[in-house]
């Protein structure tokens, strides 16, 4: 887990502070769409050598500006948090190229789109508490990011060295860093092509790390999905990825001792893999039950593969789930197959698939018992305007302003 830099921790915001950024964010939430599109606006008018940073399709970008300041409203009574999370976000912002001078510039132009839309509410004393809080938390983004370049590069080169088709749209693609990757198994990592030198994505290795700098990604090509269409159908051996700093707390070390129940839907897989290959690599005393679901036995494209693995492990059983297709013993959506066995209450669990999935298996864990801090998975991309502001303080942070 990556942790904060000594001596970084901000003067909290007094709690008026805190009700004062919190009401000013409530008075523009319904504007949220607009206010974004306002702030990029004047942000690149104001200063056009910033846009370069960003990518010609901004539609991603805005959603992503949205959800970490939320994040950093959400945190602004928890400096311990809003530190952890400022400082990931300042480290990782070294991919993008961001550089001291632009944080002021995009203080300036938030400010500005907050005081637009939140009109009269704009009070001189919001205004302060808004300064006060954007100020904090650019000033944690600037020092983990000065601290991180003495330690690590801002990206990897990766060159792929084995691309092979999978079916259903997914390609288990590996690639060779230049200098090592220092990542664990479990976590996540964002990568970009060398199609679309804007666009990240983000993918989860499926293999623990492994000594030759190799990594291997599972990615299933998407509607609209440029960046895992490129990956899918264009990219081939010899073309080089760039590689952004690995992310994520959904590691073995997250778990304690207990016996663990994973899930993994579709290509939610990969770190689920990654999890139980660094788990056979140790003196392994715990049981796993993993469940492995797609929507037709066609696309259970990796079961065969835990399937072996669980004949090698004895602590590994693997049951399938298919939603889509009759087929006697395996029919139902992973949720249900989940409920079915059990009981999960003494259990740490790793969920990985589609949002509507870990959701759901998530609320089935929470009612047998299973506290919120045992269920792991990354975070989802639920749209962020119906994110509650105030709950999951404990949640892995990821997402990009
Ligand atoms: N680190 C991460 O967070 C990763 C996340 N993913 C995500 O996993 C997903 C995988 O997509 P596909 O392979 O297309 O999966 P898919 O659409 O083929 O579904 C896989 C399984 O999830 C179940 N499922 C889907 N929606 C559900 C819902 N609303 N409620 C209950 N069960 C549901 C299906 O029945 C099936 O068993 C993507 O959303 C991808 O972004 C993938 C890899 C890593």
């Amino acid at each position: 887990m990556d942790h904060p830099a000594p001596g970084m921790a901000p003067t909290p915001l007094t709690d008026h502070e805190t009700a004062l950024v919190r009401a000013g964010l409530a008075v523009v939430e319904p504007y949220a769409a607009d206010l974004t599109v306002y702030f990029y606006t004047i942000l690149f008018a104001r200063y056009p050598q910033v846009r370069e940073l960003f990518p010609d399709d901004m539609d991603v970008q805005r959603d992503r500006l949205l959800r970490g300041l939320l994040r950093i409203v959400d945190l602004v009574d928890d400096p311990e948090n809003l530190v952890r999370f400022c400082t990931l976000l300042g480290r990782d912002h070294r991919k993008f190229g961001a550089l001291e001078a632009h944080y002021p510039a995009v203080g300036e132009c938030l400010l500005a789109s907050l005081a637009r839309y939140a009109g009269a509410a704009w009070t001189p004393d919001v205004e302060a508490a808004w300064t006060r809080a954007y100020t904090t938390a650019a000033r944690v983004m600037m020092l983990a990011a000065a601290d991180d370049t003495r330690l690590r590069p801002a990206t990897w080169a990766a060159q792929i060295v084995r691309h092979e088709h999978r079916g259903h749209g997914i390609a288990e693609i590996t690639v060779r860093t230049e200098t090592p990757y220092p990542y664990q198994a479990g976590q996540y990592v964002s990568m970009r092509t060398p199609w679309q030198r804007k666009a990240w994505r983000q993918y989860s290795p499926a293999n623990a790390p492994r000594a030759d700098s190799t990594l291997t990604f599972h990615i299933r090509a998407v509607p609209g999905g440029r960046v895992s269409n490129a990956l899918v159908h264009r990219a081939a051996p010899g073309d080089i990825v760039t590689l952004g700093p690995p992310q994520g707390d959904m590691t073995l070390a997250a778990a304690g001792d207990r016996d663990l129940v994973c899930v993994a839907g579709g290509t939610g897989l990969a770190p689920i893999r990654a999890l139980l290959e660094q788990a056979a690599l140790g003196d392994m005393r715990r049981y796993v039950d993993l469940f492995v679901g797609a929507r037709t036995a066609e696309e259970l494209y990796g079961l065969d593969d835990m399937l072996r693995m669980a004949q090698r492990q004895h602590w590994l059983s693997v049951r399938a789930a298919v939603s889509h297709q009759h087929i006697a013993g395996r029919e139902g959506t992973l949720p249900q197959v989940l409920r079915e066995f059990g009981p999960w209450g003494q259990h740490e669990a790793f969920l990985c698939g589609p949002p509507g999935m870990v959701t759901a298996a998530a609320r089935i864990l929470r009612n047998e018992g299973v506290p919120a801090a045992r269920i792991h998975h990354d975070p989802l991309s639920d749209p962020v305007l119906t994110t509650p502001l105030a709950p999951s303080r404990h949640e892995p942070e990821s997402e990009y302003l």
